[in-house]
């Protein structure tokens, strides 16, 4: 089991984001977490990357307590994918990925051939080799984006959490990034991530996680998940869940839009 989170609770102060949340997630699935703003998905992820240890209640990742994991030990396990960010690397695209190598070196050692080779596969993984030796900060949002799920990668954690990770991107690349995603999942990895757009999960998900006023409000199969009643209460909205290509995908459309036109 890639992460088991039991009675999962944390508040900022007096106030609480996380109420009782428990799941489990196996290895080698692709789960999205749907909510709306300010619901707590980056806080249930921070808490699960160790970020935030004010929490109640147990998690677990690839069978280990999280609590007891130094630092380094918890890089190991799981990789973390941020929200859009100001990127700082004024660094050949190679050295980002490469950083993420350092979780198996020993102290103040530096990274070697093997290290170096690690971060290249990892380029040629996500199919953007090419990009090697540019300057991470004069690529697109969309190849920055790349680059952090290949350091992800270098990382060789076989847990990923992904917060929004493609709310800079345009439609090409939005695909293009949640298709690579899927296969990492489909190779073993289990990938966590949240998005604002259910027809994502739909499309790019095994499992569908829905927070709303700090519980869990559902999680499982995405067709099973998301349906009209649901997703119109989540948002509030009137949203009507619709079918296409026999079913093999479901899109979410905003009625009242429809009736006005
Ligand atoms: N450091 C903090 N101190 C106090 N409150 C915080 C802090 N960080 C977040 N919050 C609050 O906790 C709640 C949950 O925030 P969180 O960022 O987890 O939501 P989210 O579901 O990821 O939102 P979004 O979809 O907008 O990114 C919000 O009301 C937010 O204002």
């Amino acid at each position: 089991m890639s992460i088991e989170v039991t009675n999962l609770s944390f508040s900022y102060g007096s106030r609480e984001i996380l109420r009782d949340l428990t799941f489990s997630i196996p290895d080698g699935t692709l789960v999205n977490v749907l909510g709306p703003n300010g619901v707590g998905k980056s806080t249930l992820f921070r808490c699960i990357l160790g970020l935030d240890p004010g929490y109640t209640g147990h998690i677990a990742v690839n069978g280990k307590d999280l609590r007891r994991l130094s630092i380094r030990e918890r890089a190991r396990e799981i990789s973390y994918i941020p929200q859009s960010h100001a990127p700082v690397y004024d660094y050949e695209v190679v050295d980002v990925v490469l950083m993420a190598t350092g979780n198996d070196l020993k102290m103040l050692a530096t990274p070697g051939p093997a290290q170096l080779e690690r971060a290249h596969e990892a380029l040629a993984r996500i199919g953007i080799e090419h990009l090697a030796h540019r300057t991470y900060t004069q690529i697109s949002g969309g190849e920055q984006q790349l680059v952090l799920i290949a350091r992800a990668l270098a990382q060789n954690a076989r847990t990923i959490i992904m917060d929004e990770p493609t709310s800079a991107l345009d439609y090409g690349n939005t695909m293009r990034v949640l298709s690579c995603v899927r296969q990492l999942a489909r190779e073993g990895l289990s990938i966590v991530q949240s998005t604002h757009n259910p027809d994502h999960a739909f499309l790019y998900s095994d499992a569908t996680m829905v927070l709303a006023e700090g519980r869990l409000a559902a999680f499982g199969n995405p067709h099973e998940v998301i349906t009209s009643k649901l997703i119109s209460e989540l948002y509030d909205l009137e949203v009507e869940v619709n079918s296409l290509y026999g079913d093999k995908v479901r899109v979410c459309v905003p009625v009242r839009e429809i009736e006005r036109s």
